[in-house]
């Protein structure tokens, strides 16, 4: 025998779960309410044009009490029970809809029909005091967010609707003014009917934000330092009208100090003037350093108004034209503003080359016009190329040294006598080296510490393998090498350091031995070392004809070897230190008794 059943409801839990669980912030019931006030007056608006809309907020601290009033259409008693406490109603949604006035429709906000739910979030106790055109009498709706509710005759005079909140002890803060007053401002801001804070007079939302106005360049700047709490660096209006992507506001780069509250990196996303959230997946992930305020109207909503549905065409199609946009105003800064751009490449260097880095079209337009830090100060990447030996083919090499990794003094010195700077780069900065590498014919980028191997010469006079030889049976790996300047006498690299093509392409010419050691090296443990012995410098050159077997000359290679090793800037083992050491202990008594 078949049987039928009615759900049963536990209205008051259902209730408190779908407000509290809907709602991350409780703020928003400040947002649902002056939404319903501003949708009241937008329909009002409709059937009067010349009344004048106004929405008061107050508090009554002694009576925990949050008052929010407005003088739109207000509800008959009729519209109490259909609308407001029927959850997923909506009038507002019904006219939107409904409505011939492509005006108003585009002005209301409302659509779920759950927004007052809200109100049961941060309030123990609800009461609406409305009075409609053409009704008699107020009603007053009161309600503690259970299944019942009440209806009695209410005290409103005029046309509008008040509602009141006593609040939940965990929400007094909302008594706190300022508290409440950045809630509206955070929300309600454009609202375009004035928002009364207690006793001022002056409304205390803008009402409109300057691309509501067609506003100059300095009602930008304005009004982003107003939002954001500093003056950017640059702003660009943004107007976007696509088949499914439609936008209105600023992108804007923040200075960025680090006193500064507001990170970088922030969209903050209206709808239909009210503000919805703060969404940075709608900006391309690689502009970290630019903000912007934005009105969205074609993003579709998630109920609780607290985001957008990210899977939909619409949201996608947004978010590839804000890149555009992005893009566009980051190229006209690089192209027409160039003081203001360099303000912008300076704080926000590492961001600016991550962009370039992570945008072909943006890397196009500032590769060249981007600066490095050099041991000349800073440089551009053209500049620098100007400076250096060209080599072969009119092959060029970019040297650079990463932040955390210096070069040795000896390295340096190699540099310097060829006079050829060196650039000191972070790692996206190395990326960005390795983009404007590929992008160039001839040119390559080398870290120092491989790189150096191309700045010497390998000896071609066969006398100099003797030396070789007599060093190799001391059991030392030695090169012959030419290198400027000559007063440096000896020069040590970790043998890991080579790329061993490179090495090998630049070296072999001089010393096929060479070959041999870079391929034994390779097998072995990292903190092995080539000696490279300059046959420029007058005590190598003193040295070559030596033998091993002579005392005093195997102490001076062993010291020289030393020398290199500690002016290498090469983090010693333990081993190796202790050899060292004895090289120069030796190299000292040696003097000594030489004495
Ligand atoms: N201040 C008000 N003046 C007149 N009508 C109101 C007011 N507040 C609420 N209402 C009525 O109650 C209905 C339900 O309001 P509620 O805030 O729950 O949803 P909504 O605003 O329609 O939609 P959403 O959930 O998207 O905010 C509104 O559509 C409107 O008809």
């Amino acid at each position: 025998m078949m049987s039928t059943g009615t759900f049963q409801v536990d209205f008051e839990h259902l209730i408190r779960l779908l407000a509290e669980n809907l709602y991350s912030d409780p703020h928003v019931a400040i947002r649902e309410l002056i939404q319903n006030a501003s949708d009241s007056c937008v329909r009002r608006i409709a059937q009067q044009a010349l009344f004048k809309p106004a929405i008061h907020v107050r508090i009554e601290p002694n009576q925990r009490l949050l008052i929010v009033e407005d003088n739109g259409t207000g509800m008959a008693r009729d519209d109490v029970v259909r609308y407001l406490a029927t959850i997923g109603a909506s009038q507002t949604r019904q006219v939107k809809f409904s409505t011939a006035d492509q005006n108003a429709a585009q002005m209301l906000i409302g659509q779920f029909g759950i927004g007052f739910l809200s109100t049961f979030v941060i309030g123990q106790q609800v009461t609406v005091d409305t009075l409609a055109e053409g009704s008699e009498q107020a009603v007053l709706w009161r309600s503690q967010g259970s299944a019942d509710y009440s209806l009695e005759l209410g005290t409103r005079q005029t046309i509008g609707t008040t509602v009141t909140i006593e609040l939940e002890p965990a929400f007094y803060n909302l008594l706190d003014e300022s508290t409440l007053r950045s809630t509206i401002i955070c929300y309600a801001d454009f609202i375009q009917f004035p928002v009364y804070l207690g006793d001022d007079a002056r409304p205390i939302n803008r009402m409109n934000g300057p691309w509501h106005l067609d506003g100059s360049e300095h009602e930008y700047i304005d009004y982003v330092q107003h939002r954001f709490g500093a003056v950017p660096l640059a702003v660009e209006p943004i107007a976007i009208k696509q088949h499914n992507a439609e936008c209105s506001g600023v992108l804007a780069i923040m200075p960025s100090s680090a006193a500064l509250k507001i990170h970088p990196r922030k969209l903050d996303v209206f709808q239909r003037r009210m503000y919805v959230c703060e969404d940075m997946q709608l900006l391309p992930a690689w502009a970290t350093f630019v903000c912007g305020i934005i009105d969205a109207p074609l993003l579709e909503l998630v109920a609780s108004r607290e985001g957008f549905m990210i899977e939909r065409p619409n949201y996608r199609a947004l978010r590839e034209a804000l890149a555009d946009a992005v893009r566009s105003f980051l190229i006209r800064l690089a192209q027409r503003e160039p003081a203001t751009f360099l303000q912008v490449v300076k704080q926000h260097n590492s961001g600016i080359k991550q962009a370039a880095v992570n945008d072909n079209q943006f890397f196009a337009a500032v590769a060249d016009l981007l600066t490095f830090e050099s041991d000349l100060g800073p440089i551009t990447l053209t500049r620098y190329l100007e400076r250096i030996p060209v080599r072969g083919a009119g092959e060029r090499t970019i040297f650079y040294v990463l932040n955390d990794l210096p070069p040795s003094a000896q390295q340096r010195a190699i540099v310097g006598a060829r006079g050829v700077p060196v650039l000191h780069v972070n790692l996206i900065e190395e990326k960005f080296l390795k983009k404007y590498c590929a992008a160039r014919h001839g040119v390559s980028f080398q870290p120092l510490t491989a790189g150096i191997a191309e700045l010497l010469e390998a000896e071609t006079d066969p006398q100099w393998r003797k030396l070789e030889q007599h060093c190799e049976q001391l059991g030392m790996h030695v090169y012959a090498m030419r290198f400027e300047p000559s007063n440096l006498a000896a020069l040590a690299m970790r043998a890991s350091d080579y790329k061993r093509e490179q090495v090998v392409d630049s070296l072999l010419k001089g010393s096929g031995s060479l070959l041999n050691f870079v391929q034994s090296v390779g097998r072995k443990r990292s903190d092995d070392y080539v000696l490279c012995l300059n046959t420029l410098n007058p005590l190598i050159q003193q040295l070559r004809d030596g033998q091993p077997s002579d005392q005093r000359w195997a102490t001076v290679i062993r010291a020289l070897w030393g020398y290199a090793l500690l002016s290498s800037g090469i983090e010693l083992t333990p081993e190796l230190g202790e050899a060292v050491q004895h090289a120069q202990m030796s190299l000292l008594e040696l003097a000594l008794t030489q004495g």
